[in-house]
């Protein structure tokens, strides 16, 4: 589903981030990427929504290259994959409904097919009484559920989450970690990096850990492993 050959990235200004990862998670799974600041947890996986090109290697999802693929095909490659980000990233002068259901707008849904779906997810994140509030009468935790909402919506393969929890308390970080395990039990693969120690001790799923752009560790019911 996501495989990685001998991947590397050094930005423009020099910086190695990532220096030879090789990697396959399989579909299905639920991936914790951990590892200090700076290690490239954030590269690894901006690079698996080809928000980052490597500058050698192989990325494949779902048998699409990313290396290789043309910037026109890119949008195609997102519509298949849900991407959910610490800021959160919802459109302000949108209501929930209207975030969620833009995700669908794009890919030209009839409005038939986007008010039945919007509203599903939005019971999946337990938002429905709140479809018509603006992103700015929401708690942080809220507002992180309506961009679960719009990142499932059109029922991606694959949900990337760079730091998902790292905005929000623990009890809220909870309860989003809840949200995910459960679209990852309907079939979604799932890959979150982390820095929230609590959630990947607790949750024991696949951890990655990254140090000086290589991973250090890949352990099938893991923990965090760092102190801070
Ligand atoms: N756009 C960029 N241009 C240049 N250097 C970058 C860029 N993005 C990241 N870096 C550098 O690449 C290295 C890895 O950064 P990355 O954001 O992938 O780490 P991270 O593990 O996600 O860190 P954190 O946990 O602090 O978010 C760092 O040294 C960072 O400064």
């Amino acid at each position: 589903m996501i495989e990685m050959k001998d991947v590397w990235k050094t930005y423009p200004n020099g910086v190695m981030a990532v220096n030879g990862i090789s990697v396959y998670i399989k579909k299905g799974e639920f991936v914790y990427v951990v590892g200090p600041s700076g290690a490239g947890k954030s590269t690894f996986v901006k690079m698996m929504y080809r928000e980052e090109r490597p500058t050698r290697g192989e990325i494949s999802i779902n048998g699409s290259n990313l290396a290789e693929m043309k910037e026109k095909k890119v949008p195609y490659l997102r519509r298949n994959m849900g991407i959910v980000f610490q800021d959160f990233k919802l459109l302000p002068s949108m209501t929930v409904f209207e975030n969620v259901a833009f995700a669908m707008e794009v890919i030209e849904a009839s409005k038939a097919n986007i008010r039945k779906r919007v509203m599903n997810v939005l019971d999946i994140v337990r938002l429905k009484n709140k479809a018509r509030f603006m992103p700015h009468e929401l708690s942080g935790g809220e507002q992180q559920r309506v961009s679960i909402a719009r990142a499932i919506v059109n029922s991606p393969a694959v949900l990337i989450a760079d730091e998902p929890t790292g905005n929000l308390d623990i009890e809220t970080s909870w309860e989003i970690m809840h949200i995910l395990e459960e679209i990852n039990e309907r079939g979604t693969t799932v890959v979150m990096a982390t820095h929230n120690r609590e959630i990947v001790n607790n949750m024991r799923k696949r951890v990655i850990a990254i140090e000086g752009g290589r991973i250090s560790r890949d352990e099938i019911r893991g923990r965090y492993g760092y102190e801070s």
